[in-house]
């Protein structure tokens, strides 16, 4: 014997087996790699189109529901065409030398061993979309199900959930909700199950067939005894091959479904609610003439009716405006209007006499700022809560703190072992928890950190107490003495520091005026202060200080 040779075939043998587990692993790091970057891709597309699209957007259950179902749409989904492609590319080569040889024994033989594929795809394309079908149906009962699962696991509704024992309740409205979907998804796959079976009876029915046929070559001694089980595996070989291969194809179409309904996504645009000029004018800055509404009215998507209608006025640039209303009158709304969120429904607003949506858009965000009365409370620290208003400024500390300093601010992070790094709240870590007056006083710290032309307080004082209101706007007032400022309150007091007066009732401007005018004309806004006056009074808040603070 060769020693020698027999050595050397040893180290093939052994270089092979490493190589090939090798190439395996290598290949299994790729996927991987290649899935994480399609994972980072994907997310990083969805969250450019939700954070770019119109607001109005997000008054849509239906754009929930699509963002849901192309969340699912992971790597991997991307990446099975891909990975199947392959597989079929192995199958066909497989299946192609079966056929040679199956040929040359028989064609009847070819024609069991395929017979089978045909029924296969039609039952998994069929259910496929069945099963893409079911997901697109079960989405809003799945969000329902997401949604109070996040009620229950939140921070913000732990206490209410407590108060008004909710717990039990809401856990057997999930339950409803998962069984229902549960159920619906089951009963496709019992189904598709049943299908299975029948489509391998089918499948064993030909096997046994093309044994049968074997056999008969056999006894009529066109095949030899013993090539029956060489026939025999060529035949399941090649079943299983076409098999595999139909259904691969079938998995590629199910995957292009979902894939499609991404795509479906990212061009989901809806023109009523996009602006409808792409004309890029600079925003004035600094406002010369002022802000005019002309005959603007506006219908949230979905709405019978128009949430503001027929508004016209005009604001001087550098005036002090206070918007006041019942709830509902719109108040928010026309701020919305006039920031460019919404795409007015009809009529115009002008900046110095150029139409909001000829202004660029960006423009428009850098030089119209809003607290809203839900303004965000981000979980990170001081500093980031405040520079949020201006990323592009982020590290200028110094103004950061000049601007916590004008707000009061400063007050309180002075006590925060972390300064401006302390995180907020207790989501991330275990942060400081603030009062509802002094996030005020954050969001408002934001505010002027971003400045801007117009700013806009969206009663965000709604925890302050009166007095504290007024401080608040007397602040404001200072903080802001260039610029255009607009403020709603439902308080009257706070109103009377503004300029002028805009009176907003069911939709509509009712009175437009100083408190002294509109006092004297004795309608909407002398009823409001009339029914307020007491509050003042009760918090021992004068006229005379009002009007002192006014000065
Ligand atoms: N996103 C929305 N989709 C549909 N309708 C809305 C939406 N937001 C507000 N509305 C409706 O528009 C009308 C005006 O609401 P808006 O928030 O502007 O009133 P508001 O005067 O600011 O009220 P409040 O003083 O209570 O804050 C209301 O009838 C409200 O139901």
């Amino acid at each position: 014997m060769d020693y020698n040779k027999v050595f050397w075939l040893l180290i093939l043998q052994f270089l092979i087996i490493v190589c090939s587990s090798g190439i395996r692993l290598i290949q299994e790091y790729i996927d991987k790699h290649t899935e994480i970057k399609i994972d980072y891709n994907i997310q990083k597309i969805i969250s450019n189109k939700t954070s770019s699209v119109p607001l109005a957007y997000f008054d849509m259950p239906e754009f929930y529901d699509h963002l849901n179902r192309i969340q699912g749409s992971v790597g991997n989904r991307f990446l099975a065409p891909i990975k199947n492609s392959f597989q079929i590319g192995q199958a066909t080569i497989r299946l192609i030398s079966y056929l040679a040889f199956l040929l040359t024994i028989h064609w009847s033989l070819l024609l069991l061993s395929v017979a089978a594929a045909i029924p296969l795809f039609i039952i998994q394309k069929k259910y496929g979309k069945r099963r893409f079908l079911l997901l697109y149906n079960q989405t809003p009962k799945a969000r329902e199900g997401q949604y109070i699962t996040s009620l229950l696991t939140n921070r913000e509704s732990a206490k209410e959930i407590r108060l008004f024992q909710l717990g039990g309740y809401l856990l057997d409205r999930w339950s409803k909700t998962y069984f229902e979907n549960a159920r619906e998804s089951l009963r496709l796959l019992r189904r598709n199950q049943m299908s299975n079976l029948g489509l391998e009876m089918f499948s064993g029915l030909l096997l046994t067939c093309s044994a049968g046929i074997i056999v008969w070559f056999t006894r009529s001694s066109t095949v030899r005894i013993g090539d029956f089980v060489v026939i025999s595996q060529a035949v399941q070989g090649t079943q299983t091959s076409i098999n595999q291969i139909s259904s691969l194809v079938a998995q590629i179409y199910e995957e292009s479904l979902y894939i499609q309904d991404f795509y479906k996504f990212i061009q989901f645009k809806v023109p009523i609610l996009e602006r409808s000029s792409q004309s890029e004018y600079p925003f004035p800055t600094p406002l010369q003439s002022g802000i005019t509404f002309d005959n603007v009215a506006f219908r949230y998507t979905g709405s019978f009716t128009d949430s503001i209608s027929e508004i016209n006025f005009f604001i001087r640039a550098g005036e002090k405006i206070a918007i006041v209303g019942e709830n509902g009158s719109g108040k928010t709304t026309l701020i919305k209007c006039l920031m460019g969120l919404y795409p007015v429904s009809s009529g115009r607003i002008y900046f110095d006499g150029i139409n909001i949506e000829e202004i660029k858009e960006q423009d428009l965000r850098k030089n119209i700022t809003v607290v809203f009365q839900d303004f965000m409370r981000y979980s990170f620290s001081v500093r980031d809560n405040i520079a949020f208003g201006n990323v592009e400024r982020y590290g200028d500390i110094e103004e950061i703190k000049k601007v916590a300093s004008k707000t009061g601010v400063d007050k309180f992070v002075k006590h925060f072992s972390k300064g401006y790094d302390t995180y907020l709240g207790k989501y991330l870590i275990n942060g400081e928890d603030l009062s509802g007056g002094q996030w005020q006083k954050i969001a408002l710290a934001r505010l002027l950190f971003r400045g801007g032309e117009v700013i806009i307080l969206d009663e965000p004082t709604a925890s302050l107490d009166p007095r504290a209101e007024i401080e608040l706007f007397k602040q404001f007032h200072t903080l802001t003495k260039d610029k255009t400022t607009i403020f709603i309150s439902h308080r009257m007091a706070a109103a009377k520091m503004a300029d002028r007066i805009l009176v907003m009732k069911e939709g509509r401007l009712v009175e437009i005026g100083t408190h002294k005018e509109l006092m004297e004309n004795g309608q909407e806004y002398y009823r409001l202060y009339q029914l307020q006056s007491h509050w003042y009074s009760d918090n021992n808040i004068s006229q005379q200080e009002v009007i002192g603070w006014m000065k």
